[in-house]
């Protein structure tokens, strides 16, 4: 008899939002009256197979547990650690998973991600039994600066992608692949790039515009559209 797999979610939410320059870490900033870390750990809880979302933040966070009120199947921990790969690191060690359970990371500043897209990336982990991410193809003509605001050259967009979350590995082998990345001295910004350092290549699964990174002040007005 085929097992049902282990789905766990990992929002790190331990950042302190400084381009976001909203005066308070903007995990907490509210959109439409709710926290935005309330609104992307709802995102997650929208898909049944995930049985638990676990929000990794700062260890002198004052907010989680206001934010998360009353929310089913999330717990807290205060594990956040000085970049977001230390944050995952340490909330994954923290949820001591077996080596095979599947490990969905999700930015905190993601709260537009649409349940679809979240299904097509559980979807394709589970039937091709590999790592993927949600992404979109670059839309744009891609340019290199020089360094003093003048264009160096155009760069071919063919084949570049823009790596959203959520990003979705097996437990064991995505905490020997940022334990590697850490001990190369490689700095990651996502799960993917530290996958990809010890040699993998995780799957690409189309995402959504609605699931864009809060990260500059305008950002807010334009997330509070989408939601
Ligand atoms: N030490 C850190 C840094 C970031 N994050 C989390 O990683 C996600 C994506 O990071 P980003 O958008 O870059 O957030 P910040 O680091 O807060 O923003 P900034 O770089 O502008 O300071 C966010 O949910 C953020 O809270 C984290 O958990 N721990
Ligand atoms: C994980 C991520 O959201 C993928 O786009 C991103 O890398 C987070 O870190 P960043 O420093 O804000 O790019």
């Amino acid at each position: 008899m085929n097992q049902k797999p282990l789905i766990v979610a990992i929002v790190p939410a331990a950042g302190i939002g400084q381009r976001a320059s909203a005066g308070m870490p903007k995990q907490y900033c509210l959109l439409r009256g709710a926290p935005m870390l309330r609104w992307s750990v709802q995102t997650l809880l929208a898909d049944a197979r995930i049985a638990q979302v676990r929000v990794a933040v700062a260890a002198d966070d004052t907010r989680a547990a206001a934010a998360l009120d009353g929310l089913e199947r999330t717990v807290w921990r205060p594990c956040g650690g000085p970049s977001r790969a230390a944050t995952v690191m340490a909330a994954l060690r923290d949820a001591v998973l077996p080596e095979d359970a599947w490990v969905l990371v999700h930015d905190a500043a993601r709260p537009g991600l649409p349940a679809q897209s979240l299904g097509e990336l559980i979807d394709t982990c589970l039937a091709r039994r590999h790592g993927a991410i949600l992404a979109q193809a670059v839309p744009d003509t891609v340019k290199r600066a020089d360094g003093n605001g003048m264009i160096a050259r155009t760069v071919p967009r063919d084949g570049l992608w823009l790596a959203q979350t959520p990003q979705m590995f097996p437990a064991g082998l995505l905490l020997s692949a940022l334990d590697k990345a850490q001990d190369d001295g490689v700095e990651v910004t996502d799960e993917a790039s530290a996958m990809e350092h010890a040699g993998h290549a995780p799957l690409l699964v189309q995402g959504s515009k609605r699931n864009f990174k809060v990260t500059w002040a305008e950002d807010f007005e334009w997330m509070e559209k989408w939601l």
